[in-house]
């Protein structure tokens, strides 16, 4: 445990509206102090700290100005939601963010009213906020709606979708432009562009009619900024106020009082959609953040006194790292390979590639859809484009895998990192249903990375592999550290390997979970049974003669993979049933459970999941008609 801050004024809070008997000044100084009480509580759970740290004013003035919860705050992502927990009744769970049974690091819905969407995958805030502003106006007893989006987050086409509707409804609604200059990673793209061209150059603007609200200094500001805009742009407003928004800004986004007026003034005068352009530091008041690459974007617990982190040492290296290295080593060889990313070039280790090739690699910002549809146009010109996206944020691009790339059977290599439960982050960003709606579609083949080397193989046989739309799968985290060969060798497509050979229970693991199927099996052994381990490495097409096989010579057949229902086990099941082959063994397929699992350390979700591996030896002794006949089976 830290040392706990002193923090006088925000003791004195417990819910939004115990701010109301403070002024100003002591606004100020609860900021002060909830950003204190934020490094100290995330020092402690790890966590999206310096997106938090960023938004402290922001968060204190929005509660301060508004009235929560019958007035709606939609945090964007939510991963900078820390400080309005603090300040909306959870200051005495906030140290177990993220943790098994804690607070969610995200919004949350069933957490608290404060929260009224939940979020965590990013640009779904104004769409969100605009049905609650329709609500409103529909006679539902709700009151304004505010958006509060970060500038990589409003790179989304979702976030034009909702503006150009907003714009055109013109309902009122706030919408809060968080603009750090920073996505996880420094922002791209020529939405980013402009946003700094608004306050670098004498651009900045104020909405007719607001400016004479506003204290003195702000409002001489807001006058002359507007004269050098007309004059610099022929009368033209800014792109927000050609969507229909009024636009506001920009604003010191860490300046109590210019953020408050700004938003009482807002508050009082909009009739329809503004746009308050905030501009704000990633980390700001914490040096290590301030100064760090990535702003302490998401940091693991840390010594608030130095900044350091305490990261345990890896044992292997990432699978995360093998696929960004194996890249590398591919492209050696063939100069059409290219590799994309959606505004995680280090959380996919397309950053590793792009230092080999940086001419080959794009970062397209949060943009999820267009990524994969932009692949799908390199692929029809015979370039070998590797998409890598997390399995849940390829769930945006759904439709394009679909109409884009399978239906059209062009060769986009699918890179599904974060594939199976992740920990901390928790269901949002669990990637659970990446081989049910990849192997539905018609062309597409679905690898799954049984562990490191089984990685690079697969990064090879994708690399080679021209006939049409490939995937593979691989977790979060470490591998098993294994000896790496040089280069990953070509799988044939659809071909299985028998991993050890038994004759009682055959366990069919399709991933990353055979280092599980292994311990299940040593269980299985102690009580006498003789096992045969297969890794399927491709849910499609299926290797039907190894299945066969498995059927005819053991009891049961237990497939287990880290996904849903819906997946790998439902292929093999599908598979039989339509050869009339579900009576030659008993077979089982364990999957993720049909619900959303909470955020805590993988294994521990496993086991919620019912997917340890003593779940699956008891399930192959069920299966098999066996019962326990030494020790209940119990972890080796
Ligand atoms: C659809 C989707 N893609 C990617 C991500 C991963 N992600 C989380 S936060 C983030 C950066 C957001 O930048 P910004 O909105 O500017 O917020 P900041 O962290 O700078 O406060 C990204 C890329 C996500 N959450 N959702
Ligand atoms: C908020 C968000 O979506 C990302 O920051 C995510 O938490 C990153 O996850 P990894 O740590 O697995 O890269
Ligand atoms: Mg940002």
């Amino acid at each position: 445990m830290t040392d706990r801050p002193n923090t006088p004024t925000l003791d004195r809070v417990t819910v939004p509206s115990d701010l109301k008997a403070l002024d100003d000044r002591q606004l100020a100084t609860l900021a002060d102090e909830l950003r204190q009480e934020v490094v100290s509580a995330v020092s402690e759970t790890g966590g999206h700290l310096g997106s938090s740290l960023g938004v402290v004013e922001l968060t204190v003035a929005l509660h301060a100005v508004f009235n929560t919860p019958h007035d709606k705050i939609v945090w964007d992502v939510g991963h900078q939601c820390y400080p309005h927990k603090v300040l909306t009744g959870r200051r005495d769970r906030i140290r177990t963010l993220r943790q098994e049974g804690g607070l969610s690091g995200f919004t949350k819905r069933a957490e608290s009213d404060y929260d009224p969407f939940g979020a965590a995958h990013s640009s779904t805030s104004i769409s969100a906020a605009l049905g609650f502003a329709t609500a409103r106006d529909l006679g539902q007893p709700t009151g304004d709606a505010i958006a509060v989006i970060g500038d990589g987050s409003i790179s989304a086409g979702m976030a034009y979708e909702a503006m150009n509707n907003a714009g055109a409804e013109g309902r009122r609604l706030f919408v809060i432009l968080n603009d750090n200059e920073m996505s996880i990673a420094p922002p791209v793209g020529a939405m980013s562009k402009y946003l700094s061209s608004l306050y670098s150059s004498p651009a900045a603007t104020m909405a007719e009619g607001f400016e004479s609200a506003l204290p003195g200094p702000l409002r001489d500001h807001a006058r002359r900024a507007r004269q050098l805009v007309t004059g610099l742009s022929g009368g033209a407003g800014t792109l927000f106020e050609e969507l229909g928004f009024q636009y506001i800004g920009p604003i010191d986004g860490h300046d109590m009082d210019q953020l408050l007026s700004v938003l009482r003034t807002a508050k009082v005068r909009a009739t329809g959609p503004v746009l308050i352009h905030a501009c704000t530091v990633k980390g700001k008041g914490y040096a290590p953040a301030e100064g760090s690459d990535d702003k302490y974007h998401g940091v693991a617990k840390f010594d608030v006194s130095t900044g350091t982190q305490k990261k345990s040492r890896p044992n292997a290296p990432s699978y995360t790292k093998v696929f960004g290295e194996s890249l590398v080593k591919e492209a050696a060889l063939d100069p059409r390979i290219v590799g994309i990313t959606a505004a995680m070039p280090s959380g996919t280790g397309m950053d590793i590639f792009g230092k080999a090739y940086p001419k080959q690699m794009f970062d397209v910002g949060i943009a999820e859809q267009h990524a994969v549809t932009f692949a799908a146009g390199l692929a029809a010109t015979c370039m070998k484009p590797f998409c890598a996206i997390y399995s849940s944020f390829l769930q945006r691009g759904y439709d394009q895998i679909v109409h884009d790339v399978a239906l059209q059977n062009l060769p986009v290599r699918f890179a599904v990192d974060r594939a199976g439960l992740v920990g901390a982050d928790g269901p949002t960003h669990a990637g659970a249903f990446d081989i049910g709606y990849l192997a539905a579609l018609p062309n597409m083949v679905v690898m799954a990375a049984a562990d490191e080397v089984e990685l690079m193989h697969m990064v090879a046989t994708a690399a080679a592999y021209d006939d049409g739309p490939i995937a593979f799968r691989y977790p979060r985290g470490e591998g098993e550290g294994m000896e790496m060969p040089e280069r990953g060798e070509v799988l044939e497509i659809g071909k299985g390997r028998i991993v050890q050979s038994g004759t009682d229970v055959a366990l069919l693991s399709f991933g990353a979970h055979l280092g599980e199927v292994r311990k299940a099996a040593r269980m299985l052994e102690a009580q006498d049974v003789s096992v045969t381990i297969a890794d399927a490495r491709f849910a499609k097409p299926l290797d039907m003669v190894m299945i066969r096989q498995l059927m005819k010579s053991h009891d049961a057949v237990i497939t287990v993979e880290q996904g849903s229902v819906g997946g790998f086990g439902a292929m093999v099941l599908q598979a039989l049933a339509q050869e009339g082959m579900l009576m030659e063994a008993q077979l089982r397929t364990m999957t993720l459970p049909d619900r959303f699992i909470d955020q805590a350390a993988p294994d521990a979700m496993y086991a919620d999941a019912g997917l340890s591996a003593v779940d699956i030896a008891a399930t192959a002794m069920e299966a098999a008609g066996l019962e326990a006949t030494k020790t209940p089976i119990q972890a080796q």
